[in-house]
């Protein structure tokens, strides 16, 4: 991991940036700035660039960069919402919203899915009440595993960006990077054979990838491999007993390597979705505006390959149903 702190005069220059940009737009999904907003981000601090670009294509930092410092007026993002939707999440915190469409303009473009809040390309993560024991990112009182970002998904994010808005209560998030474990020969072997079942979400299930055929959990080059794994929610072919032995063992590597992350408000995390897995401590939800929250932006390299599940070209969602 590595954190790059903002300094004054960077934090002035995106102030700028970002006061033309909300005079000039009224959302930061909205799609005539999302037609240009590489060219804005063109006047992001040059360091803040730099160190986008190298995270993509020198995959660096064992797969996570954290921005950290951007200057958040706590009474201007407003209390932490006590519902989600389309409407909310790409439409509270604005100014913050339109910082993050700059920041990962620099390595992909957003995208939504139509089962979660109905393809929001921005989506609040926050503590929901009816979620309290819930193993999802709006849960609070159980800690949510550790997990590729909808690791059962051919067209998941390359990367995903997180945004602190506010965690008073310093709750942990937890990485681990496939960068930082040892797996021996035989079992680096059989995680790259196709001998694992990805359990689909229930929202996911589509005619078009109804029949989950079993995968690897590693992929790409033998000697740096990208990896796809979600223990909770996923087992070795039933009766292959060496690939289930293979799943226990990267599991385990995977549990010593975790580390933990406390977001603090102003900070942005890229994870990259091929290297690394994340979850996030439990906690107690007050419920009274003060939670946590944080926004997230699936991020993709190439938003041709979900073409088949996307109603147009120049559409940002992947549609379930
Ligand atoms: O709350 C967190 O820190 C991580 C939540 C999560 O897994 C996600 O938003 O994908
Ligand atoms: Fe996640």
């Amino acid at each position: 991991m590595y954190i790059l702190e903002l300094s004054l005069e960077e934090n002035e220059q995106l102030d700028a940036l970002l006061r033309m940009l909300m005079e000039k737009y009224s959302l930061p999904c909205e799609e005539a700035f999302l037609l240009r907003v590489r060219a804005y981000a063109a006047q992001l601090p040059q360091r803040i660039l730099h160190s986008l670009s190298e995270f993509k294509y020198r995959e660096n930092h064992n797969g996570t960069l954290v921005l950290r410092g951007f200057h958040i007026d706590d009474s201007g993002i407003g209390e932490t919402p006590a519902a989600t939707s389309k409407e909310i999440d790409e439409g509270s915190a604005r100014r913050e919203g339109f910082m993050l469409m700059l920041l990962i303009s620099q390595i992909g473009d957003a995208f939504g899915w139509s089962c979660q809040r109905d393809g929001a390309l921005i989506n609040n993560i926050l503590p929901l009440k009816s979620h309290e024991k819930e193993q999802l990112s709006t849960g609070s009182m159980i800690d949510l595993d550790w997990h590729t970002e909808e690791a059962f998904h051919p067209f998941r994010a390359d990367y995903l960006a997180l945004m602190c808005l506010r965690n008073i209560e310093q709750i942990p998030t937890v990485i681990g990077s496939i960068q930082d474990i040892n797996l021996d020969e035989e079992t680096k072997k059989l995680l790259f054979e196709p001998r694992y079942l990805f359990q689909m979400d229930k929202n996911f299930e589509n005619e078009h990838l109804k029949s989950t055929l079993p995968q690897s959990v590693l992929f790409g080059d033998a000697t740096a491999p990208y990896v796809k794994i979600d223990p909770s929610f996923m087992q070795a072919v039933p009766g292959d007993e060496q690939a289930g032995e293979a799943l226990r063992q990267i599991t385990l590597e995977f549990k010593k390597s975790l580390y933990e992350l406390v977001l603090q408000q102003g900070d942005v995390v890229f994870l990259d979705n091929y290297r690394v897995v994340h979850g996030r401590k439990a906690f107690p939800p007050r419920f009274d505006g003060t939670d946590r929250w944080l926004k997230r932006v699936n991020i993709t390299s190439d938003l041709r390959k979900s073409r088949v599940l996307r109603q147009h070209h120049g559409s940002r969602v992947i549609v379930i149903n």
